[in-house]
């Protein structure tokens, strides 16, 4: 094992408060959040895109920094969840991972990313230990004479929690659990508590439950001894909504209040998404072109948006800032009218959970016209995090959807770097959010990648029919126009319904 330098730190107390109940307002069942589903056009009194800080203006920050880690759930589960959720409330942690494959820079790499993951979690990362093995331990995930090791650094820097790099069993958490005796808790966990404490809109927070209930629900049997140990209270005596029924054990009540819990999210999420499917229609009715922001987390989208269409979107030093989609409209230099949505980052091993909890966000992307593929051209591994995205990106359905490479943080990237970057993607485009370098460029080459109006029409439009030119200018393209006593005459590509209202006009 190798061990990263400890970070320093006083011994952790535990904290009793942090075993209160949830607050009720804790409670987002009825929550909406409209604005955020909202993909009406840009705010006619939105400030100057240049006259904002760098990122863009960060609405969000504050109320990003005065929320509590703890997750929105509802109280017929408290007894079951409750228990779980405080658990992950993290703070002083040792972080184990297993290397299966790759170089060693790999492995530092993403053990670099798990600290990062960590942290953005809030906890305070005390050491991290890389094991090299062929493959994960099937009891005990490291090594079973590494546990031992593991609890000495435990002991040693008066951790309370490790956190594992992968997807374990119940069996494999329950087993290290017994041995390091402090919580222990795998990669997709942390990922769906960062989820959970950075959901905003209902949908959002919807989505992160359903995705948790899930992982939760395969690992029932494994918190079980956990659960009886430290729920006490209703839990132990069988209360809560439901109650236990006659000759059920703990673990029948909790999976059938979690399978209950799941179909009102469910149910909850498709009323939501009809909202969606909704405006979604309208758009499509329009045939208002749609691109969707994609990329690892922390690439650097929520700040492209904020360039290109001053959204105001939170942009944070964090991974997985953006959860909730943000749609703009926007317009290309000849006035024609698409919209940019940025979507929530992804990471190596998303977990399957969140993805299909996600999955009616990001059928947005599958149905895109145009994916604008942001790559951090600074991250260590830029093309480790394109083949990750693009894995995501396939198993979304949205690999067949026409994607711009775009490489930002060109003011931090060396020279050198971007230069293998271009050659190996040749169509790629290379820009700063921070500096907005390479922006206009960025916006050229959307443009010119929007689906083209596939209807070409000769006409002489009466002044009086302004408004069949109005939608040339916003939904296609004029090849020429012309003033003359009679009217415009003009050539243009448009849609299909518009070519049918100026057919009487043709000439
Ligand atoms: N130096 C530099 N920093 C940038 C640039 N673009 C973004 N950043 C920084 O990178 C961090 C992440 O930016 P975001 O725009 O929040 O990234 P994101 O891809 O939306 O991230 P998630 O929503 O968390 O997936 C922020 O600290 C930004 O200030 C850039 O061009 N140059
Ligand atoms: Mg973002």
């Amino acid at each position: 094992m190798t061990a990263l330098p400890h970070s320093g730190g006083s011994r952790f107390e535990p904290d009793l408060d942090d075993l209160r109940p949830l607050d009720a307002d804790d409670d987002v069942s009825d929550e909406r959040d409209d604005d955020l589903l909202d993909p009406d056009g840009p705010d006619p009194d939105a400030p100057d895109p240049d006259a904002l800080d760098p990122d863009g203006d960060q609405l969000d920050l504050e109320a990003r920094h005065s929320l509590r880690r703890v997750a929105g759930l509802s109280t017929e589960l408290s007894d079951v969840t409750e228990v779980e959720y405080r658990q992950l409330r993290l703070e002083r942690v040792v972080l184990v991972s297993v290397w299966t494959t790759g170089s060693e820079v790999d492995a530092d790499n993403a053990m670099a990313e798990l600290k990062l993951l960590a942290e953005t979690a809030g906890s305070h990362v005390l050491e991290g230990l890389v094991q090299r093995r062929p493959r994960p331990d099937a009891a005990t995930y490291i090594g079973r004479g590494k546990v031992d090791e593991l609890r000495e650094v435990v002991v040693a820097t008066g951790a309370d929690t490790v956190i594992c790099d992968g997807e374990l069993t119940a069996a494999q958490l329950r087993n290290l659990e017994d041995r390091v005796k402090v919580k222990v808790i795998d990669r997709t966990a942390l990922i769906l508590d960062i989820f959970a404490s950075h959901a905003k809109s209902a949908e959002g927070k919807a989505q992160v439950e359903l995705a948790q209930l899930q992982y939760l629900k395969q690992r029932l049997r494994g918190w079980g001894g956990n659960l009886s140990r430290q729920a006490g209270g209703r839990a132990a005596a069988g209360g809560g909504i439901g109650g236990r029924g006659p000759g059920e054990t703990k673990l029948e009540t909790d999976r059938r209040r979690i399978n209950t819990r799941i179909a009102q999210l469910r149910a909850r999420l498709r009323d939501l998404d009809s909202t969606r499917t909704t405006k979604r229609a309208e758009r499509v009715r329009n045939q208002v072109p749609s691109v969707a922001i994609v990329g690892y987390t922390n690439a650097g989208k929520s700040s492209l948006l904020n360039r290109l269409t001053s959204a105001g979107v939170l942009v944070e030093d964090a991974l997985f800032a953006t959860l909730d989609p943000t749609t703009r409209r926007t317009e290309t230099a000849d006035s024609r009218v698409y919209t940019l949505t940025d979507t929530v980052g992804f990471v190596r091993h998303l977990p399957h959970d969140l993805v299909e909890a996600f999955a009616s966000t990001l059928e947005e992307t599958a149905r895109a016209d145009l994916l604008v593929h942001v790559v951090d051209a600074a991250d260590p591994d830029p093309e480790g995090q394109i083949t990750a995205v693009r894995k995501v990106l396939a198993d979304i359905g949205a690999a067949s959807v026409p994607e711009l490479m775009v490489f930002n943080k060109a003011d931090l990237a060396s020279g050198e770097t971007l230069t293998v970057l271009r050659t190996h993607h040749p169509d790629s485009v290379v820009v700063s959010a921070r500096t907005g370098q390479g922006t206009d460029e960025l916006r050229r080459q959307v443009e010119q990648r929007l689906p083209r109006p596939e209807v070409e029409v000769r006409a002489l439009v009466p002044y009086a029919r302004g408004d069949l030119i109005d939608r040339i200018h916003t939904s296609g393209e004029f090849i020429t126009s012309e003033h003359t006593a009679e009217g415009t005459r003009l050539v243009a590509r448009v849609h299909a319904d518009l070519a049918a209202d100026l057919e009487r006009y043709a000439v």
